[in-house]
């Protein structure tokens, strides 16, 4: 089994209804995310999947987070745009998507240097 990881960024605003916190009022972070793809099988130039189509998938949909209220998003409109909401978004779209060989193992999302939130997409059921 083979791992490859990239990292991106964005910068968002956000809040959180209902938080008994500071939290609950506009605010911004600049995110960071990792996308971890698995796969077994290497193409002929030995790569599970270039990092330029991993990178550019990645980047494709940030932009459509980046600078953006995340409450005002479609991909928010149900659920709070939390950092594991945010991570299982970008895991939900990236999954819709040809990776070469590799298929998404996990997607972190970092809102400061100091907390995170993970997604693992569930395996297809059998
Ligand atoms: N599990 C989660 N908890 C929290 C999330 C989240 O997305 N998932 N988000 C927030 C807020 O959006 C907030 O941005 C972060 O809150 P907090 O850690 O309290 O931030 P502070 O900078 O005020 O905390 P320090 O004490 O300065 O580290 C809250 N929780
Ligand atoms: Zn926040």
């Amino acid at each position: 089994m083979y791992e490859l990881v990239v990292e991106r960024h964005f910068s968002a605003a956000h809040f959180l209804p209902n938080y008994p916190g500071p939290c609950s009022r506009l605010h911004g972070h600049n995110f960071i995310v990792r996308v971890y793809v698995r796969g077994a099988q290497l193409d002929a130039m030995g790569m599970l999947v270039d990092f330029g189509v991993l990178k550019k998938a990645l980047l494709a949909l940030l932009e459509e987070l980046d600078h953006y209220n995340l409450n005002d998003l479609p991909a928010f409109a149900a659920d709070n745009p939390t950092t594991e909401n945010v991570a299982r978004w970008i895991a939900d779209e990236l999954g819709k998507q040809a990776l070469g060989g590799a298929t998404v193992h996990k997607v972190e999302v970092w809102e400061t240097p100091g907390q995170a939130a993970a997604y693992y997409p569930l395996p297809p059921a059998a």
